[in-house]
């Protein structure tokens, strides 16, 4: 079976000036290897705050490499270089928000701040995109809070079956 493409998106205009290391894709992956039963492979991109930047990346890793997930990290916030939820929304055919809430509510028992967040999710054609907050420790809080319904939103959107480890997360998939 081919590997499937899983894009991982990084907007962080420090981490990709080189002022730190970037930590946000990494951790990403190490959620991705510890939950996927599914032979997968990470597409990354890191990218300053600028939403056409990440609009022109996301489009291309929909479109051109066919990834049916794509995480982001960073640049969720309410400063004003912080883009990501809308470059999200302005290449995705329809909104998921439940992704956003879950997510924010799962954050609030790490921080107060988890509100600042304005991350969400959407759809484009068969790809589901997901915006995680910028904090690397935010990224598994985040994932485990939602990654159970990832696969069947992704069934559903014609995409890929994605397998998951139960000890990690164990995906559900309505009965018929
Ligand atoms: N990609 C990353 N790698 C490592 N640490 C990060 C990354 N993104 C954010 N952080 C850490 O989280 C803190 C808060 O994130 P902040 O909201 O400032 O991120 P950001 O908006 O992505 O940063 P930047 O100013 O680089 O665009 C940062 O000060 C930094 O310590
Ligand atoms: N789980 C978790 N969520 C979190 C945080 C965190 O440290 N942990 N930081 C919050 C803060 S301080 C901000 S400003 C927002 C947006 O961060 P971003 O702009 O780096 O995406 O995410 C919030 N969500």
């Amino acid at each position: 079976m081919q590997p499937i493409a899983i894009g991982v998106l990084v907007s962080s205009d420090r981490a990709a000036a080189g002022v730190y290391p970037d930590r946000g894709g990494p951790a990403i992956e190490a959620y991705l290897t510890e939950v996927l039963t599914s032979p997968w492979h990470p597409v990354l991109r890191l990218v300053p705050d600028e939403q056409a930047l990440i609009e022109t990346t996301l489009i291309e890793l929909v479109d051109m490499v066919g990834c049916p997930l794509i995480l982001t990290t960073g640049g969720t916030g309410p400063a004003l270089r912080d883009v990501t939820p809308e470059a999200t929304a302005a290449i995705c055919g329809r909104m998921m928000p439940g992704f956003g809430e879950a997510m924010r509510t799962a954050s609030l028992a790490d921080v107060p701040t988890a509100i600042l967040s304005r991350q969400t999710a959407g759809v484009r054609g068969s790809s589901l995109i997901i915006n995680l907050p910028g904090k690397p420790a935010a990224i598994r809080t985040c994932l485990t809070a939602v990654f159970a319904a990832i696969p069947y939103c992704i069934d559903l959107i014609g995409g890929p079956r994605l397998e998951t480890n139960p000890a990690v997360c164990r995906a559900f998939r309505p009965a018929l």
